[in-house]
């Protein structure tokens, strides 16, 4: 067997991994055509390098069909209930840092906090007859934040991509998403509510409770985790 380590595939977190093992002296490559998901590793015997989607990443080290991972803390506890029980951070990369924050229209001058918010939502579900909407990806953690919270007169709609744009296309007053620089939520004239920081993420190195390694595995498994930590 060998140790399966999984990789997000494309964009900025694939590039800053790369660049992250290659600094620790493994390096890591797409082989094949621009288009084929395939990859090799070099630098140390035994690893072989699995190319996925960011957010499918937590499910396979659920899983167990990869023994270690690269994705955000976001992606890990939104995905996996109970994630602890699943899988072990081995290093925090310290790239791909990211905030999951409850974002409102600028033009909402009386709303700044979550109580604020709350009484905006009874408000908004007297004036239109259905509730307030949030627009995000993070269901499982938007919810649990706002029931410790207890803002409860709200409804999530769902929304995978391009998220900020949701209240202005009118599907959403509200929106739950990941912020880095701001500027997508500037430039969609939204703020950040001042207790609304859900999540604090940043790309980390994972490793999976549940993946079978044989005794060469546990071998390999030792020698890479002495290299990158
Ligand atoms: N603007 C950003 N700055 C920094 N980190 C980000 C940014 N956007 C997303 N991330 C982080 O990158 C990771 C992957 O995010 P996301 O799921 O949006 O990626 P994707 O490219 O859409 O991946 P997928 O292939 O799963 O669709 C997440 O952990 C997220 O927190
Ligand atoms: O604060 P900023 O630096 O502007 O970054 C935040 C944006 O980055 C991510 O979007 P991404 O580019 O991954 O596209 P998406 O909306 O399709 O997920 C995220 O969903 C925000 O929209």
């Amino acid at each position: 067997m060998t140790i399966k380590l999984g990789v997000p595939s494309k964009g900025r977190l694939m590039e800053k991994t790369f660049e992250w093992f290659a600094a620790r002296g493994i390096t890591l490559q797409r082989t094949g055509s621009e288009r084929e998901y395939a990859g090799a590793v070099e630098g140390i015997d035994g690893v072989s390098l699995i190319l996925l989607s960011a957010g499918e990443i937590p499910r396979e080290l659920a899983a167990g069909r990869i023994h270690l991972g690269v994705t955000g803390t976001d992606l890990v506890q939104e995905k996996l209930a109970l994630w602890d029980q699943l899988v072990a951070p081995v290093e925090e990369l310290a790239f791909g840092h990211a905030d999951l924050i409850i974002a409102v229209p600028q033009a909402w001058v009386d709303v700044d906090t979550l109580d604020d918010l709350d009484a905006a939502a009874s408000a908004f579900r007297d004036k239109h007859g259905f509730r307030l909407r949030i627009a995000t990806k993070y269901h499982r953690l938007v919810r649990e934040f706002l029931r410790s919270t207890g803002v409860a007169d709200y409804a999530l709609v769902d929304s995978q991509g391009a998220t900020e744009g949701t209240i202005k296309n009118e599907t959403a007053e509200a929106i739950a998403d990941i912020t880095s620089s701001g500027e997508t939520l500037r430039a969609n004239h939204l703020k950040i509510l001042s207790d609304g920081l859900i999540l604090r993420s940043q790309a980390t190195l994972w490793r999976s409770r549940m993946a079978d390694m044989d005794d060469a595995d546990r071998a390999t498994m030792t020698a890479l985790l002495a290299r990158l930590s």
